[in-house]
């Protein structure tokens, strides 16, 4: 049976871009990606990124972003996916990174000549070649003057849902204004991850979207206003670079000619606002309230959907992707994918069905070896190195293989689980896990997740929520703007959602007292680590 419409999402993500198409009744129809490490080598990004020698500042090249985008469009052309059916498309991005927009960048935008790649047209279009993304820490000093300019590290998470974090894109930019000028003063337009794939499209600057926009340290959330004195503290002429944010359901306009006569998309397909990764997951997952959200990417999320926003010193309040009066609380890990990868490699293991093997062997538990892992700084808590705790409480240097990777995963999950009890979240009998992300295809994984949550995992028709969900976003912003339709109406039409794995019998008498040790123990080395440091 051959379908109408189609409705494309493409997710900027730290290691790849991503893309998916879904038919009118939300049906997966093509799925693709281009690894950045792999796929476009010229760049010597490891993981998607650049880690420079003060081990804190972490970019991307923003121009890698842009060719990839040639790369994914060209695939798609080559296997025969049928672009004038696309009625619309959204995407998302890594949260908090920033690209610097040249003066001129917008003419070059709106004049693109069909018969070139967009990356030889761009490659003079950025003040910054290297976008700072959402792994860098080296903004410490930044984050204690914003604090300090309005009042405190609480006053500023009463404002702008958190208190200051490095990777957050304020201070990013405080950053950059002060150590690079001149680029700051050639720079036309900044904009996110997100707000940059949509100008890709759109062929000019697309706007900030409310919910990627309440990750950086600026926007009023609740009023959804840049709030005048964070600006003031980061840099100055920061409102007209920005430009005013917008709701994150917003059309903002057909997609540029270049792709009607490079790709043959059609001269109808529309652009819905671009938003972060994790919002738009919150999205592609159908999150109800009630459930939690945990993401195991590159970095480990794990959200919720609220109504009350308490904002606190641990942890994010954003804004809402879909549904503009309420907000999501966010968590976020530094050390995800890449450290199970790292401890993975360590124990030798060839492959993840070697790792999944000693998850299956080990006991619940892991006969109360506990273990936190953070090979670079972790945001919460704010602590770094491998910390091991034997049944006794005492620090051991180092656990036979098969307990480190049983350590290492309890750890990760007993971590999140404690934080999100920080949040005000309370598992409750009807509570469902929806996990997603690369490590969400790992059973065993997941099955750790269950029991130490002593809740059901499920997860959907494919790991990039991120993806889908902007393609959920492309559709609902159509049908909301012809029809008045609500997300909720439009998601009924996806598939299920699949119930994976349930709690082992037994699991809430073993992790219990586990989850009490392990917060004494994460207590302990957070002092011994202030002592370190001081
Ligand atoms: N079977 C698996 N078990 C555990 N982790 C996995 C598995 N397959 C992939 N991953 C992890 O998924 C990560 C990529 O996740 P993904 O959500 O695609 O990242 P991002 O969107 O941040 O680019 C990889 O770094 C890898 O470690
Ligand atoms: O910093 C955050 C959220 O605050 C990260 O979650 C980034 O949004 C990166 O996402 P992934 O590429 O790991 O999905």
């Amino acid at each position: 049976m051959a379908f109408a419409d189609y409705y494309l999402g493409f997710d900027f993500s730290t290691q790849q871009l991503k893309v998916i198409a879904v038919n009118e009744h939300l049906r997966v129809v093509y799925e693709d990606n281009v690894q950045f490490d792999k796929d476009l080598p010229e760049f010597g990004t490891h993981g998607g990124v650049h880690i420079h020698t003060d081990k804190l500042t972490v970019t991307s090249p923003v121009l890698m972003w842009v060719k990839a985008l040639d790369v994914i469009l060209e695939k798609m052309k080559t296997s025969e996916f049928d672009f004038s059916k696309v009625k619309a498309l959204s995407g998302t991005g890594q949260q908090h990174g920033s690209v610097y927009w040249k003066q001129g960048a917008k003419r070059v935008l709106q004049t693109l000549s069909a018969n070139l790649p967009l990356h030889s047209q761009l490659e003079t279009c950025f003040s910054i070649s290297e976008s700072p993304i959402w792994m860098d820490s080296s903004t410490t000093a930044e984050c204690r003057h914003l604090e300090q300019s309005v009042g405190g590290a609480q006053a500023l998470a009463d404002i702008t849902g958190s208190r200051a974090y490095e990777r957050f894109t304020g201070n990013q930019i405080a950053k950059i204004y002060k150590q690079k000028p001149e680029e700051y003063a050639q720079t036309e337009r900044i904009s996110l991850v997100s707000s940059f794939g949509a100008s890709l499209f759109l062929g000019d600057y697309g706007p900030i979207d409310y919910s990627d926009g309440s990750g950086m340290n600026l926007l009023n959330f609740r009023q959804k206003i840049w709030s005048e004195e964070c600006l003031k503290a980061c840099a100055l002429n920061l409102n007209e670079k920005l430009g005013s944010p917008v709701p994150t359901s917003l059309i903002l306009g057909p997609l540029s000619s270049y792709y009607v006569q490079r790709y043959g998309f059609s001269d109808d397909c529309y652009i819905t606002a671009f938003t972060g990764d994790n919002p738009a997951s919150l999205a592609g997952m159908r999150l109800e309230e009630g459930d939690i959200a945990v993401s195991l990417g590159t970095s480990d999320t794990l959200f919720l959907w609220i109504q009350e926003p308490t904002p606190a010193l641990e942890g994010h309040i954003l804004c809402n992707p879909v549904q503009t009066q309420d907000y999501m609380a966010l968590l976020c890990y530094k050390n995800g994918s890449l450290m199970r990868e790292k401890i993975r490699d360590d124990c030798s293991l060839g492959s993840w069905e070697d790792f999944s093997k000693v998850l299956q062997m080990t006991p619940p538990g892991n006969n109360g070896n506990l273990g936190f892992y953070f090979e670079v700084m972790e945001i919460t808590p704010q602590a770094i190195g491998v910390h091991r705790f034997n049944v006794n409480n005492q620090r051991v240097s180092d656990f036979p293989k098969a307990v480190e990777i049983r350590a290492i995963i309890e750890g990760q999950f007993m971590a999140k689980r404690i934080h999100a009890k920080h949040l005000g979240y309370k598992i409750l009998p009807q509570t469902r896990i929806l996990a997603t992300g690369g490590g969400s295809c790992n059973k065993d994984i997941l099955q750790v997740l269950s029991d130490v949550f002593n809740a059901p995992v499920y997860t959907i028709a494919t790991a990039n929520s991120a993806c889908l969900g902007s393609a959920y976003r492309a559709a609902h912003a159509l049908a909301m703007h012809t029809a008045g339709t609500s997300f909720a109406d439009i998601v009924k039409l996806a598939e299920e959602h699949k119930l994976l794995v349930t709690p082992r019998p037994g699991s809430d008498e073993i992790y219990e007292p586990l989850l009490k040790r392990y917060a004494e123990c994460e207590a302990a080395m957070i002092a011994e680590s202030i002592k370190h440091f001081n």
